[in-house]
C-alpha cells in the first residue's frame, strides 16, 4: 500500500524498515525496478478510502500508529512507476465508492496507454463505514447491497471500456484529416440505479480494454461476483484446506457462470523469514517479531469487521459477529479456528502467523508446492519490511523456485494479460464484459442488442 503501514502493524519501527518515506517516489521506483529485475508479475497496491472502524473507542489510535493512515492516491502512483519500468504488471485497488465509472474509466484506460498494457485493477466495494462517509453516503451499505453497487458500476466501465469503441476507429490519417471515424464510436446510455452516463468514452481503446481484473472478497457473494468479473482473486486463507475450500468455490461458481474454472487465478497473501538454515530463520523471525505491535494487528481487523476489538483481553472470545463488514476474513478465521469460536488471541495469530511461512529456501518452496497442490496460483507477498521483505525473497528464495520450475525467469511477451494468461491482450469471450462489444452501433440500438441499461 501507499502507506507506511499496511499489514504487519508496528513493523516500520524496524531500524531497516525504508516504508515511512512512502511519501517519496524515488523509494517506490527503486522498489518497482528491484520487482521487476527479478521478473515479478505484478506490483499491486491496495488501498482503502478511509479510516477504519473505531478501536479503543476512536479512531487516534489508527492515527498515532499509521494505521493505513497518511495514505496517497496509488493509482497516480503507478502511472509515475509506468515510466520506470517496462514489463512489470502495475495493479491498484480502486473502490466502487470512490470515483464515478465515468472519471475511473478514463484514468485507467490512461495508465494502460501509457504502460503499454499493464494495467490491472483490484474491484473492492469497501467494509470503512468511514470510507462510505467520504463520498456522500451515510455509513457503511449493507454487504450484499456493496456487491450489487460492483455489478452495476462493473457494467458502467465495461460498457465504456469494451462497446464504446471499435477496433480501428482511431484512425489518425494526416492525408484526409480524419482523426477518429464516428462511426466507430458510439455513446452507451447507461442508465442504472446510481448511474447515468451518456458516453462516448473520452479515451480511445488501450492495449487491453480492460484492465486485467482482480478481485478480493471471498464471501459467498463475493466469490459469486469473483466468478462473474475476476481474471484473479486475492483469497485470505489461514490454511490450505481453507485456500482449497474457497479456490474450489470461486472455480465452480465460474464454470456456473459459462466461464472455464482456470479463468480464474487463485492467489493468496504470504509474507516469509528467510534463513540459511532453519535456527537463523527463527532468529529472524524472533527478531522481526520485536517490532511488531499485536494492538495494532487487532485494530486493523477489527477495524475491518466494523467492530471494536480495543482493549479487551486476549482470550476473550469474538462470539456470534454479525457483520456489515468483510465476512470472508471473519470466516476464514472462524474455520480455522477448532471449535469454531475464535479468541482474540486467535485472531492475532491468524494475521501474524498463519499468513507467515519462515525457513530455509527449501522449506518455504516446499510450503509454497503444498498451497499449488491446494490450488493456488500465485503468492501475493505481504511485506513487513520495505524494501527488506522483497530483497529476503529474491536472494534466498526465488532461485530456489526456479530450480524446481516454479518461478519465471524472463517475461513473456505482451500486455499484463498476456503474460498472465498466455492468449490475447483482450478478455476472453467467456468474461461478461464480453456482452458489450459491438452492442452499441448506433445511439438507439440497446434494446434491439439485448444489453440492460
Ligand atoms: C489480498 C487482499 C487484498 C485486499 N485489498 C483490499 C484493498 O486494497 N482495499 C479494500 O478496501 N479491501 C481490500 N481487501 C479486503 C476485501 O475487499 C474485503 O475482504 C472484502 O470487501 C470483503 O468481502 P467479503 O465479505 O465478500 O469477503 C483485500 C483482501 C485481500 C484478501
Amino acid at each position: 500500500m501507499n502507506t507506511t503501514s499496511h499489514i504487519r502493524g508496528g513493523q516500520w519501527r524496524h531500524p531497516d524498515a525504508g516504508q515511512h518515506r512512502f511519501n517519496e517516489l524515488g523509494f517506490w521506483t527503486d522498489l518497482a525496478r528491484q520487482l521487476e529485475d527479478a521478473k515479478f508479475d505484478a506490483l499491486f497496491f491496495a488501498d482503502v478510502v478511509g479510516l477504519y472502524g473505531n478501536h479503543d473507542g476512536g479512531w487516534a489510535s489508527h492515527v498515532r500508529r499509521g494505521l493505513q493512515v497518511p495514505a496517497n492516491d496509488p493509482v497516480l502512483l503507478l502511472a509515475a512507476l509506468a515510466g520506470a519500468t517496462r514489463n512489470i504488471g502495475l495493479a491498484a485497488t480502486s473502490s466502487v465508492v470512490q470515483s464515478h465509472p465515468f472519471q475511473f474509466a478514463r484514468q485507467m484506460s490512461t495508465l494502460d496507454h501509457l504502460s503499454g498494457g499493464r494495467a490491472g485493477w483490484n474491484i473492492v466495494t469497501s467494509v470503512l463505514d468511514n470510507a462510505h462517509r467520504n463520498f456522500d453516503g451515510d455509513g457503511l451499505t449493507g454487504h450484499d447491497r456493496r456487491y450489487d453497487w460492483a455489478d452495476e458500476y462493473t457494467d458502467a466501465v465495461y460498457k465504456l471500456w469494451e462497446g464504446s469503441w471499435d477496433d480501428g476507429a482511431l484512425v489518425q490519417d494526416k492525408a484526409s484529416g480524419v482523426h477518429a471515424d464516428p462511426d466507430k464510436v458510439h455513446k452507451i446510455h447507461h442508465r442504472g440505479e446510481r448511474y447515468s452516463i451518456d458516453g462516448p468514452h473520452l479515451s480511445s481503446p488501450s492495449p487491453q480494454r480492460t484492465p486485467v481484473l482482480f478481485q478480493a472478497g471471498s464471501s459467498g457473494r463475493g466469490q459469486q461476483f469473483a466468478a462473474a468479473n475476476a481474471e484473479a482473486t486475492f483469497i485470505f486463507a489461514p490454511n490450505h484446506a481453507h485456500a482449497a475450500k474457497v479456490a474450489a468455490g470461486v472455480r465452480a461458481r465460474a464454470a456456473e457462470a459459462g466461464r472455464l474454472p482456470d479463468d480464474i487465478k487463485v492467489f493468496t497473501g504470504l509474507s516469509f523469514v528467510v534463513g540459511g538454515t532453519e535456527a537463523e530463520a527463527q532468529r529472524k523471525k524472533a527478531e522481526l517479531d520485536e517490532y511488531l505491535d499485536l494492538d495494532a494487528v487487532i485494530a486493523h481487523i477489527g477495524g475491518g469487521l466494523g467492530i471494536d476489538l480495543g482493549g479487551l483481553d486476549l482470550d476473550t472470545p469474538l462470539g456470534d459477529v454479525q457483520t456489515e463488514g468483510g465476512r470472508g476474513v471473519l470466516q476464514a478465521i472462524i474455520d480455522s479456528t477448532p471449535g469454531g469460536n475464535p479468541t482474540l488471541a486467535d485472531v492475532a495469530r491468524y494475521r501474524t502467523e498463519a499468513q507467515q511461512v519462515t525457513g530455509t529456501p527449501e522449506q518455504i518452496a516446499d510450503e509454497l508446492e503444498r498451497w499449488q497442490d491446494a490450488g493456488v496460483d500465485g503468492i501475493n507477498i505481504i511485506n513487513g519490511i520495505l524494501p527488506g521483505s522483497y530483497t529476503d525473497f529474491i536472494e534466498g528464495v526465488l532461485p530456489e523456485l526456479r530450480r524446481r520450475g516454479l518461478a519465471q525467469s524472463e517475461y513473456a511477451p505482451g500486455t499484463l494479460r498476456e503474460k498472465l494468461f498466455g492468449a490475447g491482450p483482450l478478455l476472453n469471450e467467456r468474461h461478461r464484459a464480453a456482452q458489450f462489444r459491438g452492442a452499441f452501433t448506433s445511439e438507439n440500438t440497446l434494446s434491439a442488442s439485448g444489453v440492460t441499461q
